[in-house]
């Protein structure tokens, strides 16, 4: 069990809970917007290699998935969207990048502190602390690092930044190229999320003095290990409260180390993608992600030892969802119990909201109402404007059990 740090203040107790990828990690960046933004400023620089990792990340998948798909489609008559230029086209483009692309492993391991997760690929993963290990240990600006440095700590992510610097030309031509775009909108690639993002920017993220903006940070992809503890200390009407937030892994090989810290929680905030109606579990691709939400919200909120928290739902990544639906994608071709409503977002948001809200009626163990908000979380205003709701809700219920202990 964890210990609490010597604080007199009373404690309010938030775990963030939902799968993989569906946006805790973003949510706490979000609270430490809210709660000490000069925080956030501290840890830019430390962003930066993570911003490089998920750019050359994108390089790589969009070549791989590129091969395989010339490999299968190109000799087919059938494909009439393969133009025969291209395969030799981003042959040399790859040839460019390769460089670049084969840093990969050696940036992601660096990031990570040597950590990897059995069966995954390449990926860098956080615990508790990690912002402050690349601070110390990382060599910037660029230009500092010495020739034949390669023992200090860094050296590969440095190595990224001026790989990044030269070839941001060939980044950009790889991604402005037709065979990318078409095969983009035909779904046949298919990127991370913040990939899009990141390769549109990738000549602001070459230049030499690259900070990451906020909205870089927000769009960063990097998987949480375990349970990670953020403390703010808030002031509500002349009274100060330490506020923990737990941030945890997703994934389902990280959901057991959940439970230990249930028995505190003044509240539990869940996040479910509800854009992820076609998409399916990385670590189970046999599992549609909503069918996996679904499963895990009635596992949390029918949990005893959560009787006396206030459940929050955030229906997340409203943006996306949207996008999908206006790029025509179905939701009954994945979700069949949705028949023939209309393929519209109001339509589609509804019914998902009905059924996490059936399910809390149905198991919910709590007796407080449950609170439920559409959220896109890399908008700022938006999130910081339902946050505020968020915490006069959890502060309000805090009072309340603690009057009712007292
Ligand atoms: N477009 C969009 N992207 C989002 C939204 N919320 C989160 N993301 C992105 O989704 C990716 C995954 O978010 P994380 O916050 O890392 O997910 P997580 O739940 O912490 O994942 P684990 O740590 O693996 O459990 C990041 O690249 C975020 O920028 C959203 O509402 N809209
Ligand atoms: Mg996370």
């Amino acid at each position: 069990m964890r210990s609490f740090p010597d604080c007199s203040h009373p404690f309010i107790i938030v775990m963030l809970l939902g799968q993989a990828e569906s946006g805790k990690s973003t949510l706490q960046k979000q609270f430490q917007l809210y709660h000490a933004p000069p925080t956030l400023d501290r840890e830019r620089p430390s962003w930066r290699p993570i911003v490089y990792f998920n750019a050359i990340k994108a390089v790589r998948t969009i070549l791989d998935e590129l091969d395989w798909d010339f490999a299968t489609h190109v000799n087919r008559e059938d494909d009439a969207f393969v133009d025969s230029n291209w395969p030799t086209q981003i042959s040399r483009i790859r040839h460019k990048l390769l460089p670049l692309v084969t840093i990969e492993d050696s940036l992601a391991s660096e990031l990570s502190g040597g950590v990897t997760v059995a069966g995954g690929r390449s990926g860098v993963y956080v615990r508790a602390g990690w912002q402050s290990v690349l601070t110390s240990t990382r060599s910037w600006p660029v230009a500092d690092m010495q020739a034949g440095d390669t023992a200090s700590q860094g050296v590969v992510a440095t190595l990224a930044a001026r790989l990044l610097a030269e070839l941001q030309y060939d980044v950009a031509e790889l991604w402005q190229h037709p065979a990318v775009k078409t095969l983009l909108r035909m779904r046949r690639l298919r990127l991370e999320e913040s990939a899009a993002f990141f390769l549109d920017e990738i000549h602001r993220l070459a230049e030499p003095d690259y900070l990451p903006t906020t909205d870089d940070i927000l769009h960063v992809r990097l998987q949480t290990l375990g349970v990670i503890e953020h403390s703010f200390d808030i002031n509500v009407g002349g009274n100060h409260y330490t506020w923990l937030l737990y941030d945890v892994g997703g994934a389902r090989g990280q959901r057991h180390a959940w439970v230990p810290y249930f028995d505190d929680a003044t509240a539990i905030i869940f996040l479910a993608p509800i854009s992820a109606f076609d998409q399916y579990l990385e670590e189970d691709p046999r599992t549609n992600r909503i069918d996996d939400s679904l499963r895990l919200f009635t596992s949390t909120c029918s949990n005893k030892l959560l009787k006396n928290s206030t459940m929050v739902l955030m229906l997340n990544k409203t943006d996306i969802l949207k996008k999908k639906l206006q790029a025509g994608v179905m939701v009954k071709k994945y979700i069949t119990s949705y028949g023939e409503r209309e393929n519209r977002y109001e339509e589609v948001a509804e019914y998902f909201r009905a059924h996490f809200a059936q399910v809390y009626k149905r198991k919910g163990v709590q007796k407080q109402d449950l609170y439920i908000h559409f959220t896109s979380m890399l908008d700022i205003r938006a999130t910081q404007k339902i946050l505020v709701n968020i915490n006069e809700a959890i502060i309000k219920s805090y009072l309340g059990q603690s009057m009712l202990v007292s």
